[in-house]
């Protein structure tokens, strides 16, 4: 630019000059008394300046309809644009998406509703514009009819390429309805890289309450891995790092001082080992007494759901659910509580103690959430016949890593997610070792997750100093890693009764029924009419019929408890 300005400040220098003395010559004296050659110099110039004058009219009445005309082009024009105008020279050039690179890709991937819609003109809509998300592009597009998302998401491999991707940078997914694809791409080569050190690695403590740091999403944000008021489903092909995982969960879970913790191995697996002395229960083997014991386990927690639900509910104002305030307080015994399973396949498979097994986590997943009960599953086999299907159903968090077939994506992350592009399948062995797809973790849909990785492997341990950081914390807290058993307090039938009328003047008896198993479901799950009756009568009244139906009549009630004194 420099150059450029001195350039023009000596032309200026030198041809001012000289044109003024040629403008005062012409001014002064007359062609005829001229020089011929400097009358011939002025006579060219003012031809050519005339020439120029002429020429800028036109232009100037021309370039109206120039413009009409190169905009009308351009607007019909599909075609990526300019690549210096649509691109610009910035660092991130490698990385740039816009709506016209998308459309393009979307063209070109040989679905036939498709080419058909772009073959006559078609110009998709783009209800999320291409925008900067987190580490890549997002855009949101209404399909034209006849395409569905997940016909583009099984195209997957065509349209990274089409976009100059690989195909885990490269996430289409059904976004509110079928028609509507969410599509995020990242920027080139950042998925690459590991999450790096777990933030937990050298010091920190953890409120469960707050989550827990799990590793790094596709947009390169840290997820806090929710543990209270969830369960957990991780899976994947063998040694692609779902113990690791699991271990982190853990881990985090062990700073926090007010958590118990409870692991069983069903396996012959040192990967918990170090974890031993902050653990209130600690089993791993291949043999039947360690099923056994994890089986003894689900029922002592399903019975402290039940403890747990009556203290709640003996609480001013029955909160429906533990916070960090109730936790905090030992004597009620409301602290988090979190139970691990590795390899829990081998559990729920085993011949003796596995229909049990099911049959008990599916009530505590379902269940157990609202009394600070955590279960953590991993399994290398995530089918129907080695995980309940209710227990897939209910988990609120399903992690994926490699997985082999739909049948194992979907049995960890639900059903119906590997049509919509929520895919495991496409995690590479090895490759993308650590790297998992979670639902349920975060708001979004679905997350593609870096996790933090903290070794116990070939001689490092970088867990036992986590765990004598947390040993250490739980000492200062005064509390206990195994809290000692609170006793369930006696059940008052009346009472619980009373309770579910719920201010109501008269409640149908199945009303009564289904409140009744809802609040403690341990002890009237199984409650029919007779039981009622029968409980009833012991307070010397009985359900009345009313508008055709059995009834409890508040006042009934509200008399036997007076009666009780
Ligand atoms: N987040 C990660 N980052 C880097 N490497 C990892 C990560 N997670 C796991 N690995 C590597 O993968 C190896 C296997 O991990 P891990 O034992 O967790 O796998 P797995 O799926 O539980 O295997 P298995 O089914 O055999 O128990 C680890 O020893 C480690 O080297």
């Amino acid at each position: 630019m420099a150059i450029v300005l001195h350039r023009c400040v000596v032309t200026a220098a030198f041809v001012g000059p000289v044109a003024l003395v040629l403008w005062c010559v012409d001014s002064w004296m007359a062609r005829a008394d001229m020089w011929p050659w400097l009358a011939g110099l002025l006579h060219a110039i003012e031809v050519t300046g005339q020439v120029l004058l002429t020429l800028a009219w036109i232009l100037l009445a021309v370039a109206p309809i120039g413009w009409f005309v190169a905009a009308a082009w351009e607007g019909r024009n599909k075609d990526s644009g300019a690549g210096w105008l649509t691109r610009p020279d910035r660092d991130d050039a490698d990385s740039w998406v816009d709506e016209r690179m998308v459309s393009k890709a979307l063209a070109h991937l040989g679905i036939a509703p498709l080419n058909a819609f772009f073959k006559n003109g078609g110009e998709l809509h783009y209800s999320v514009p291409a925008r900067r998300d987190g580490k890549g592009t997002f855009v949101q597009v209404r399909l034209p009819l006849g395409t569905t998302a997940d016909m583009v998401a099984d195209r997957r491999d065509k349209l990274a390429a089409n976009l100059g991707r690989a195909k885990l940078e490269t996430w289409p997914t059904e976004g509110d309805e079928a028609g509507v694809l969410d599509l995020w791409v990242a920027d080139k080569g950042v998925l690459a890289s590991k999450a790096g050190v777990w933030p937990l690695q050298h010091d920190g403590q953890v409120d469960v309450f707050d989550g827990v740091p799990f590793g790094l999403t596709q947009r390169g944000v840290i997820v806090n891995a929710p543990l209270i008021e969830a369960n957990w489903l991780v899976g994947g092909r063998p040694g692609q790092g779902k113990s690791s995982a699991l271990r982190t969960l853990l881990l985090g879970a062990t700073l926090d001082p007010t958590a118990e913790l409870w692991v069983f191995v069903m396996g012959e697996s040192p990967d918990f080992e170090p974890f031993r002395p902050r653990l209130a229960r600690y089993r791993m083997g291949m043999d039947d007494a360690v099923a056994e014991a994890a089986v003894k386990a689900l029922e002592e927690l399903l019975a402290e759901m039940e403890r747990r639900g009556k203290v709640l509910g003996s609480q001013p104002g029955q909160p429906p659910k533990v916070s960090r305030k109730l936790a905090d307080r030992p004597e009620l015994g409301l602290h988090p509580l979190v139970c691990a399973i590795d390899e829990c396949h081998e559990l729920f498979q085993h011949p003796k103690f596995g229909k049990r097994a099911a049959e008990l986590a599916v009530r505590l997943i379902k269940r157990g959430r609202k009394y600070g009960i955590v279960l953590l599953l991993a399994t290398q086999s995530p089918t129907k016949d080695s995980i309940p299907r209710e227990v897939t159903r209910n988990v609120s968090c399903g992690v994926a890593f490699s997985v082999a077939d739909q049948i194992a994506n979907d049995g960890l992350l639900g059903s119906g997610k590997y049509r919509a592009g929520i895919r495991a399948t496409d995690l590479r062995m090895k490759t993308d070792r650590g790297t998992c797809v979670a639902v349920g973790v975060t708001d979004a849909s679905f997350e593609l997750i870096r996790t933090f990785y903290v070794p116990f492997e070939d001689g490092v341990d970088m867990v036992t100093p986590v765990i004598e950081r947390a040993v250490a914390l739980v000492n200062e807290a005064g509390r206990a890693i195994a809290p000692a058993e609170i006793e369930p307090a006696p059940v008052d039938h009346l009472a619980d009764v009373a309770r579910v009328m719920r201010g109501e003047h008269r409640v149908p008896t199945r009303v009564v029924l289904a409140r009744l198993a809802e609040l403690n479901p341990g002890e009237y799950e199984r409650w029919t009419f007779s039981d009622l009756k029968g409980m009833l009568a012991a307070h010397s009244f009985g359900p009345r019929k009313s508008g055709g139906f059995q009834v409890v009549r508040a006042e009934d009630v509200a008399a036997a408890l007076a009666s009780r004194g």
